[in-house]
């Protein structure tokens, strides 16, 4: 028995509304692709997420599920058009524990992270990733560090232990420096944890940059079209002898030097675009 009459003629009717108006919008509407594109990244990751879980699972708790992550992940970059280009990556020592810190734009420095991931690291993540549904529990059987960035102390308690684990399992973590996502064409200014991390453990730090997407990617105007990123890996910086003491002065040189190779390997030269109102971005403004 129906429940409705003609329920059934007009759920009919309204996908094939949804149908007409999908394709008109994405080729008529710029920002409607961008959420398409967006929405279908975020969904497609959830989504592979899900396969993975039972993969990892296995395993348990292991960084070395971080490899069946990047595996999966890896052809993104394909369905998105984006060319990614990796220099340097003989820059890596080949085996020791090292502290890895790199820019931040947005979400989509998961396509250039998982094209560079070395083996056995694990990234440092904010705590609520944890509740993004099945790719928070992918995150955590992969290794992945959660700090609460609201709580400093707990956060620098959680990174002594990750310094601890860094020598004791020889393993390699990825910091995002600037503690958020930063859409202005620079670099805000780095938080220290990465920088105490590695000198408490007197392992080098090895930088790396992500050009700017601001030529293929704009969240504020809403653009999003195929392009090209190169990520560059720089030389290590040693830490060795270092104390606390010496933190600000590394983070400052590592950013500086960060900031120049950006500058360098951004399309327009300084990082900026036709997205960028303002050529000096937040980060340079805060200094
Ligand atoms: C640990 C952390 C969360 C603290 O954040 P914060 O309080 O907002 O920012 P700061 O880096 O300015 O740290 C505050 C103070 O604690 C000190 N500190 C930071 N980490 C420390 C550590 N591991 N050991 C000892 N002191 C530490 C800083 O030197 C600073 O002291 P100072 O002002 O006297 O120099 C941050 O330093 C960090 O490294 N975050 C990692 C980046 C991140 O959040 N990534 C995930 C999302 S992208
Ligand atoms: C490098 C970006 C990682 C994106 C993780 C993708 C998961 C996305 C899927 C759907 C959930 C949507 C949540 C969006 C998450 C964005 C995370 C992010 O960039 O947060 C930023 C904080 O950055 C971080 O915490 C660093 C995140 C590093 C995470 C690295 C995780 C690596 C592995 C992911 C694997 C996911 C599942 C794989 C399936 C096969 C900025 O926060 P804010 O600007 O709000 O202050």
């Amino acid at each position: 028995m129906e429940l409705w009459p003609g329920a059934g003629n007009l759920l009919l009717l309204l996908f094939l509304l949804l149908l007409l108006l999908l394709p008109t919008l994405w080729f008529c509407s710029p920002s409607a692709k961008y959420f398409f594109k967006m929405a279908f990244y975020n969904g497609w990751i959830l989504f592979l997420a899900v396969l993975a879980i039972p993969v990892c699972a296995v395993r348990g708790r292991n960084v070395e599920n971080m490899k069946i992550l990047r595996l999966m992940l890896l052809h993104i970059k394909y369905l998105y058009g984006i060319r990614v280009e990796v220099r340097g990556a003989h820059h890596f020592p080949p085996s020791q524990p090292y502290v890895v810190v790199s820019n931040h734009q947005s979400s989509l420095d998961l396509l250039g992270m998982m094209e560079v991931l070395p083996g056995r690291c694990v990234p440092i993540a904010k705590r609520e990733l944890l509740w993004a549904g099945s790719a928070g529990l992918a995150c955590w059987l992969a290794g992945v560090i959660f700090i609460d960035r609201k709580r400093t102390g707990d956060a620098i308690s959680v990174m002594s232990e990750v310094a601890q684990t860094l020598l004791t399992q020889d393993v390699r973590v990825w910091v995002f420096p600037e503690g958020t996502r930063n859409h202005n064409g620079s670099m805000l200014p780095f938080k220290r944890g990465a920088f105490h991390l590695a000198v408490q453990a007197q392992v080098p730090i090895v930088p790396i940059v992500m050009s700017s997407y601001q030529d293929f990617y704009c969240k504020k105007e809403r653009r999003f079209t195929s392009g090209r990123c190169q990520v560059r890996v720089l030389p290590p910086v040693p830490t060795e002898g270092l104390t606390p003491d010496d933190v600000p002065a590394l983070a400052d040189r590592v950013r500086h030097s960060m900031l120049t190779v950006f500058r360098e390997i951004s399309t327009d030269g300084r990082g900026g675009g036709d997205c960028l109102k303002n050529p000096g971005g937040v980060g340079e403004a805060r200094l």
